[in-house]
Formats: structure tokens, C-alpha cells, sequence
């Protein structure tokens, strides 16, 4: 797990810490997302992780050891990294980048050569096609795929992401945020990630940290974060969209109660119930039918889960 204890980071000249004494867990095996207007200190804290930041007070703990005792280089190899624009060596093949640290830790090449293909299936690129190619024959949301295997090659326990997607079009992020966080969660990895979109944020955590002027503001699952801003910032940020995303994370299947529609249409069993207010919507009606079960959702159904359980009181 990573946590940092009161930890700040202040730099000359400068009317306020970038970082003020910042308090926040990530569980192991979790996703947390830092969040928040440009200069909140987003970056700076990811970087406390790695030490490319030194903290001025306080402390950061990996796995329980405070990261200020320990060697910068070999922290570096335990903890993976991915940045926008994924920092590949343009002139290295796929397969040479992805070896990078197995490479500084002595892997026996053959070991190597079986982890690069092994890492490369697993974001989804075919090993045989891609290992000879240089990054710049490729596309962008390939060159994140091959910065993310090139990150979990040496299978390290903590992950950091800074800006991970925004060199990917809106498209392809989508589904690339998807895979990603699928085999972030099936390895277990523990990943603190840097986004400054909302959507992004919520596809991907299973907590946001909000942060402004160095500060956390509200640290959330997504959906109680949309469900319930803690001020009047954190309103304003998540947006005026915020019950719709809210919706997006619902499984419909979940809000269904027994009845039938009969001619209504039926939504697919994995829809979300923002699918179920699109389809009422295009169809008129005020029910939709959920295929292959004998279940409805309502609109007052989607209008109380929009509110949430969790809608404290006026
Ligand atoms: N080396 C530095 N010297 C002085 N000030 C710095 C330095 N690095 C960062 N800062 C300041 O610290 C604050 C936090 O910067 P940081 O890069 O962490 O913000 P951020 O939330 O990641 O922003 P963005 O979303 O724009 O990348 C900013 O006000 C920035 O100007």
C-alpha cells in the first residue's frame, strides 16, 4: 500500500506548499486517482512516491517503508511508472523497451525474452507483430499499451500513472481505460494515478482523491463522490453531469423489481441504468424490460438511484 503522512512540499518563492500536508491511503490491490484543478499539486505528490519529489515535511510509505530511507534507484525498480506520451526510447525496438528493467536487474536474457512477449499479450498486442517495431510505427493508444507492459515488466507491487491516457483520441481512451484497470484489478496491483478528466476518474478508481491548493477535499469511491460532493468545489468539479455519471456506474440489473412491460423495450443484462434512462428516453416509455428475466426498471427506479441511498439531508 502507499500512504503518505503529512506530507508537504514547498518550493521557494512560492506563496503556499504545492503539496500541504497531505494524509491518504492507497489500500493494496486498489486504484486511487488524484484529481483537481492545473497547479493543485497532483504531479508533485504522485512524484513523493518515487522520490523524484522529496518531501520538505512529512512522509511517504510504500509497503510500509518510509521511501525517504530507502535507495531512489532501487525504489524506482519496485514501483512501475507510465506517463503521457509513455517516455519510450525511440530508437530502442518494443521489445527492448519493455525489457528495460528486467534488463538493470539481471534477468537471464531468456527469462527476459518469455516476460517481453508474455507482457505484450497482456495488453493486448501481438507479440510477433509488435516486438521488432520502434515506437514511433506505432499508434498512440499502442504506444500506452506498450508503456503500460513496459511498466508491470519486472512485476512490480505499486504502479504510478501520470496522465496515463491523454495522448490517446477519445475513442480508443475509452477502451483502453477499460482493459487497463481489468488487468490492473486481475494482477492486484496497488496504483496511484494522475487524471485531470473526470470520466477518466471514474472509470478508472476505486477512489478519487479531489485535491486543491495542496489539499485533499474529498477522498471518495466515484459514486459517492457524484453522489455527494462534500462542498461546493467538489460540486463544481464532478459537474453539472454528475448524476448522469453516477447512472453510468449502476448496474441496471441491480435496480430491477419484478413486473412485466409488455412491448417495451429490453435492455442487455449488463446495461447500466444510464442505458435504462436512454433507452425510456428514446422509446417514451417509463419502464424498460431487462432481456432474458422476467424484471423492469422504472424511472422512478433510475430517479432514486440517482439520488442515491447515500443523499444526505437537504
Ligand atoms: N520546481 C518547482 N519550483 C517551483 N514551483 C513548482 C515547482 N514544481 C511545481 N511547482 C508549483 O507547485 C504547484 C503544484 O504543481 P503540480 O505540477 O504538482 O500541479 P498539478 O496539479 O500536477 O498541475 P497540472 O494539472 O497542471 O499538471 C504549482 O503551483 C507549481 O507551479
Amino acid at each position: 500500500m502507499i500512504r503518505f503522512e503529512a506530507a508537504s512540499r514547498s518550493y521557494p518563492g512560492q506563496p503556499r506548499p504545492a503539496v500541504d500536508a497531505l494524509d491518504l491511503a492507497v489500500e493494496a490491490g486498489t486504484t486511487c486517482v488524484l484529481i483537481g484543478p492545473s497547479g493543485c499539486g497532483k504531479s508533485t505528490a504522485l512524484r513523493m512516491v518515487n522520490r523524484l519529489i522529496v518531501p520538505s515535511a512529512g512522509r511517504v510509505l510504500v509497503e510500509g517503508q518510509d521511501v525517504g530511507g530507502l535507495d531512489p534507484i532501487a525504489l524506482r525498480r519496485r514501483i512501475g511508472y507510465v506517463l503521457q506520451g509513455v517516455g519510450l526510447f525511440p530508437h530502442r525496438s518494443v521489445a527492448d523497451n519493455v525489457a528495460t528493467v528486467p534488463g538493470l536487474l539481471g534477468w537471464p536474457r531468456r527469462r527476459i525474452a518469455e516476460r517481453v512477449d508474455a507482457m505484450l499479450d497482456l495488453v493486448g498486442l501481438d507479440p510477433g507483430a509488435y516486438r521488432e517495431r520502434r515506437p514511433d510505427a506505432l499508434s498512440g493508444g499502442q504506444r500506452q499499451r506498450v508503456g503500460v507492459a513496459r511498466a508491470l515488466a519486472a512485476d512490480p507491487p505499486v504502479l504510478l500513472m501520470d496522465e496515463p491516457f491523454g495522448a490517446v483520441d477519445p475513442v480508443a481512451r475509452g477502451r483502453l481505460q477499460g482493459e487497463i484497470r481489468a488487468i490492473l484489478g486481475r494482477l492486484g496491483k496497488t496504483v496511484l494515478m494522475v487524471t485531470h478528466d473526470m470520466d477518466e476518474a471514474v472509470r478508472m478508481g476505486d477512489r478519487i482523491a479531489l485535491m486543491r491548493e495542496g489539499r485533499i477535499v474529498q477522498a471518495d469511491a466515484p459514486a459517492r463522490l457524484l453522489a455527494r460532493p462534500a462542498d461546493a468545489f467538489a460540486a463544481e468539479f464532478v459537474g453539472g453531469d454528475r448524476l448522469l455519471r453516477r447512472l453510468a456506474l449502476l448496474p441496471a440489473e441491480a435496480h430491477a423489481e419484478a413486473g412485466s412491460a409488455p412491448g417495451a423495450p429490453a435492455l442487455a443484462p449488463e446495461a447500466s441504468l444510464k442505458d435504462a434512462l436512454a433507452l425510456m428516453l428514446a422509446s417514451g416509455a417509463d419502464r424498460v424490460g431487462v432481456a432474458g428475466s422476467p424484471r423492469i426498471v422504472t424511472l422512478a427506479a433510475v430517479r432514486a438511484a440517482a439520488g442515491g441511498p447515500e443523499r444526505g439531508p437537504p
